[in-house]
């Protein structure tokens, strides 16, 4: 086999939303930099998760919403055009072609190496293409590896599963086709947000949740509310329930066969299973840096990963799982790509204090996430029980999001809740939960309020207008101080 050899500064492992932010950061900070994709650049979000999902939800939500409006209801009274909703969301994702990310890395100065890359030892990356065929091409960086190699579905192992060719988000995300009957394993955020699509598509949708109730990372009156909005849209959502074993008896083409622990058998057109990730850390030689292959990468504050000689190996997005989300593996991203850039430069102390450069503070303290759903979900920072669970001294106010005047002007029977959660020895917010239509964009004020540290008192002269759904801020004070 022949094998090409090219240096550079920096080498990053994956052109998702994470590695392609570490490369440009890398690049910024004058390094010469190589990036490897082995499928598409724009990664998992551009193409199978983020964009697509959230093109496949916009109709269903902005529908709903207008339902709650009186004089828009009647207009908006039938079924959504699933075809034009498709041709939509292949827009978005660029009909699954990279194209239109290569100008980009082309003006940022930087290399496209497509092919799998696997690191073959220190400081040394080696690609081969996807299928294993062709040139092997080593890669040797100078300064850092970046491994931004994100996840992919992760399955249980049940009988029958293979055989069914279950959906995982990549069908669920892509399919132009609506399911009669879709049966959704999982209670999780993938799994919430696909029931609301399809079932907004049109197909009739069955959830299958292990446990309790939905959504559980996040305030329990979120899985609540999700869960009564999905019912009475004509879903079903069955909790404690035990998939036991698949099939698809007819073939291909008949339907599926789901066999419950407790014997009850369920038939639908295809079944989801939404069941968490799993990193793409097993296939990438990271056993040839001492490192086993396979599970998560454990990283300090600037993303490096622990425990290798020479501290030249990064872990950056999903795979290091501290948050698996867009924007937080992207903030990642610049702190860990200014940190190889200053260590790059000699500079040996880093600020990795709390709330430092060089620190990825936000991650155990305010890290946002808006779940598509109906009604939206938007919660930063600690839950009650997580910050209790921390020891914190807390307290928590409730604000019922329906008596404030904003949200009843924008939804007729607006259903919401809020909750605030304050530390009360530091006097700042800890955690912020909105729950209600159009709260998505209420959340950077939360963030703000906990990233910022802002103190009770001094929230109480951030006035929010009038009439909006911002109001909620308002109320949650006048609650706190009774
Ligand atoms: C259905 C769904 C919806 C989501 N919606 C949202 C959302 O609305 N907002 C949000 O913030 N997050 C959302 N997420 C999470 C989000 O998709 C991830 O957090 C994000 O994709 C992580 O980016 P990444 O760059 O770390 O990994 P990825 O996007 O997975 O990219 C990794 C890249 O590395 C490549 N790769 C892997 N191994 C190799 C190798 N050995 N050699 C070369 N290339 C390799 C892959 O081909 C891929 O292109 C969603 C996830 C799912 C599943
Ligand atoms: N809007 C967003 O921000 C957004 C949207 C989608 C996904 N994401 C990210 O993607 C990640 C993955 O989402 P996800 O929903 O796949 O994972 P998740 O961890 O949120 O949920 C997994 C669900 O599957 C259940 N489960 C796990 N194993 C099971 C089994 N063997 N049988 C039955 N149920 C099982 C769990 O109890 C849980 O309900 C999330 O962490 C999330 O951050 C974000």
């Amino acid at each position: 086999m022949n094998q090409a050899r090219d240096e550079y500064d920096v080498i990053v492992l994956g052109a998702g939303p994470i590695g392609e932010n570490v490369a440009d950061r890398t690049r910024a900070a004058g390094l010469s930099t190589a990036i490897v994709e082995r499928e598409l650049v724009g990664g998992e979000c551009s193409y199978w998760a983020c964009v697509p999902s959230k093109a496949l939800l916009r109709p269903v939500l902005a529908r709903a919403e207008a339902r709650q409006v009186p004089g828009l209801r009647q207009a908006v009274g039938g079924a959504l055009s699933a075809a034009d909703v498709f041709a939509h969301r292949d827009k978005q994702v660029g009909d699954w072609k990279d194209d239109g990310a290569l100008p980009w890395l082309e003006s940022a100065g930087i290399d496209l190496v497509r092919g799998h890359g696997r690191l073959a030892g220190p400081q040394r990356v080696a690609v081969t293409s996807p299928d294993g065929s062709g040139d092997e091409r080593i890669l040797t960086a100078r300064h850092a590896v970046a491994v931004c190699t994100g996840t992919r579905a992760s399955l249980p192992h049940l009988p029958g599963i293979a055989d069914v060719h279950p959906w995982t988000s990549r069908e669920a995300t892509s399919s132009s086709t609506v399911p009669e009957r879709l049966i959704i394993v999982g209670g999780g955020v993938v799994a919430c947000e696909m029931a609301t699509a399809w079932n907004g598509l049109g197909s009739r949708v069955t959830m299958l949740v292990r446990g309790s109730g939905l959504l559980k990372r996040i305030e329990p009156f979120a899985g609540e509310l999700v869960a009564e909005t999905l019912r009475e849209a004509g879903a079903e959502v069955r909790t404690g329930m035990s998939v036991k074993s698949l099939a698809r008896p007819g073939g291909a083409d008949g339907p599926v066969t789901v066999t419950l622990e407790s014997g009850e058998r369920l038939e639908a057109d295809e079944v989801l299973f939404a069941t968490g990730r799993t990193p793409h850390t097993d296939d990438l030689g990271l056993e040839t840096v001492g490192l086993e292959s396979g599970g998560w990468l454990t990283v300090d504050e600037t993303c490096r990963v622990r425990d290798v000689p020479g501290g030249w190996l990064y872990g950056v997005g999903d795979v290091n799982h501290q948050a698996l989300l867009t924007h937080q593996g992207k903030y990642q991203a610049r702190i860990a790509g200014a940190a190889i850039g200053a260590r790059a430069r000699g500079v040996t102390r880093l600020d990795t204090d709390r709330w430092g450069e060089y620190a990825i503070t936000a991650d155990e303290a305010a890290v946002p996430q808006v779940v598509f759903t109906d009604p939206e979900v938007a919660a930063v920072g600690l839950t009650a029980e997580q910050a209790e669970a921390e020891g914190r001294s807390i307290r928590v106010v409730d604000v019922d999001m329906g008596q404030v005047e904003g949200a009843v002007l924008y939804a007729d029977g607006y259903r919401g809740q809020a909750r605030m959660v304050v530390d009360l020895d530091r006097g700042h917010p800890i955690g912020v939960t909105f729950v209600g239509p159009g709260v998505s964009e209420l959340l950077h004020s939360a963030t703000i309020a906990i990233a910022g540290e802002v103190p009770i008192g001094r929230l109480w002269h951030a006035v929010p207008s009038f009439p909006t759904i911002s109001e909620v801020w308002l109320r949650l004070l006048e609650a706190y101080r009774g």
